[in-house]
């Protein structure tokens, strides 16, 4: 370290959007090195309603690795934080800052320490892939700092490690993740499919049934599957390999029919694994079984569907609109069963909301002048469940991660490197 001075604090502050997964990744044959049993394939979300930023850190002063979490301070013990902290450190090259009269070499990074601080602008822990955008983002950020020289592929084989799903964070639009073959996981990595510009008519819409963190983890939940379940072995091995292929035509051809048909029937088997599990694993609630009955019935009732749903580890609805028209009317329906249960309409739907406007509503009189769906005309009375959704937020596919230039947007101290 050629060095003017010792009080230097050197920090890149990045910006990585969660995902969804159409083809689910559930089952790993590989605990430590995050290695899964099948390929998936995911959406990127919109990073202006759901990211996380993360800024990290490096200078002489800092005595130990550090990072605070949503501005709490966290532990970075655990294996997964350590397996991404060693790998990109192990690639770490020299870099300098003229400006600042710092020049770190490749072996000093071995010695320096770290100071990390993130921020999620959606709940944490809660079925909305945080982890998945905060690994992506960890290691994002820390590529940058230390002049990583590797490729977003080789990038995201290091958040695989720190939770699955995160892998496929480092590219917008759709993206895969090659299971891959070999035992040490060089090979089990992300590659974009199509950017998020290749079929932008897409709207997503979320419903959050719950925010409370949930009680069976993916990593705890997946685990119990591949000990219990027969039905896992079954879906790896002969019906993910097919849908893969399936699902990558559709993407090519923006052929929305297949698309919701595909993406809804392997949620819906992706569910049925968790209950194949022993003991049973519930994600879904009797929200979630509702908002599948409205979807399924208002496909059904057009010549083509109009909405896809999708499910995580959790009872969060993800739905996935055909184009703006589909998405106004999803809305419609969403609303007429799930009314909020105060007149914060403009808390109950974030995001993108000229979705609701589209729909004409513009406030609590429109949503309580809306007429039943037409599908259901021959079973009224419909019953509606005020309270059960807590909150939507409309999207659409988006952009992989970003550097935040502007260190006024850092989430660390540029003179100390502590929160601000
Ligand atoms: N911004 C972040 N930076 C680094 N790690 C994060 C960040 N946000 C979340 N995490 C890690 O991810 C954990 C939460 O992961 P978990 O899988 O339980 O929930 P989730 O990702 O929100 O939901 P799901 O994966 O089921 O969609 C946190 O406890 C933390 O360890
Ligand atoms: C249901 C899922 O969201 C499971 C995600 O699991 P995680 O990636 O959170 O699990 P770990 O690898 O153990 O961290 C499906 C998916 O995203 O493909």
């Amino acid at each position: 370290m050629a060095n003017e001075s010792q009080n230097w604090v050197l920090m890149v502050t990045a910006q990585t959007p969660t995902n969804i997964a159409v083809i689910k990744y559930w089952g790993k044959r590989d605990e430590t090195l995050i290695l899964p049993v099948n390929d998936s394939i995911s959406v990127t979300l919109d990073p202006n309603h759901l990211c996380t930023t993360t800024t990290v850190a490096v200078s002489p002063t800092f005595q130990q690795d550090r990072m605070w979490l949503n501005g709490k301070e966290i532990s970075l013990s655990a294996g997964r934080f350590q397996s991404c902290l060693r790998e990109i450190r192990g690639r770490a090259c020299d870099v300098e800052d003229k400006k600042k009269g710092v020049k770190i070499t490749k072996e000093d990074w071995g010695k320096l320490h770290l100071h990390i601080a993130s921020y999620n602008n959606f709940p944490t822990a809660a079925g909305l892939a945080s982890s998945a955008a905060g690994f992506a983002c960890l290691v994002y950020a820390l590529g940058k700092l230390m002049n990583v020289k590797e490729d977003e592929s080789q990038l995201s084989a290091i958040a695989r490690q720190g939770s699955g799903s995160a892998c496929r964070s480092l590219y917008g639009g759709f993206v895969k993740w090659i299971m891959g073959k070999e035992d040490n996981g060089s090979d089990s990595l992300a590659v974009q499919l199509a950017d998020e510009k290749h079929w932008d008519d897409l709207v997503i819409v979320i419903a959050v049934v719950s925010s409370r963190q949930k009680e069976t983890s993916s990593t705890s939940g997946m685990r119990e599957t591949v000990e219990t379940s027969l039905l896992l072995q079954h879906r790896a091995k002969d019906v993910v390999p097919k849908r893969i292929l399936q699902m990558e035509e559709i993407i090519r051809n923006r052929d929305f029919a297949s698309f919701s048909r595909l993406t809804c029937a392997d949620s819906n088997q992706f569910h049925a694994v968790c209950l194949d599990t022993s003991p049973p694993i519930f994600y879904m609630n009797d929200t979630s079984h509702r908002i599948i009955s409205i979807v399924e019935k208002w496909n059904r009732s057009e010549e083509d569907p109009q909405v896809a749903y999708t499910f995580d580890a959790g009872p969060n609805a993800v739905l996935i609109a055909r184009d703006r028209k589909a998405a106004a009317l999803l809305i419609q329906r969403l609303l007429y069963y799930f009314p909020p249960s105060s007149d914060d309409l403009d808390s109950y739907i974030i995001g993108d909301k000229s979705i609701a406007k589209d729909a004409g509503i513009n406030g609590i009189p429109d949503v309580e002048a809306l007429p039943p769906p037409p599908e259901i005309k021959d079973n009224i009375p419909s019953q509606k469940y005020k309270g059960d959704v807590s909150y939507f937020i409309c999207t659409r596919p988006g952009r992989g991660p970003v550097l935040l230039s502007d260190e006024s947007q850092a989430l660390l101290n540029g003179e100390n490197g502590l929160p601000k």
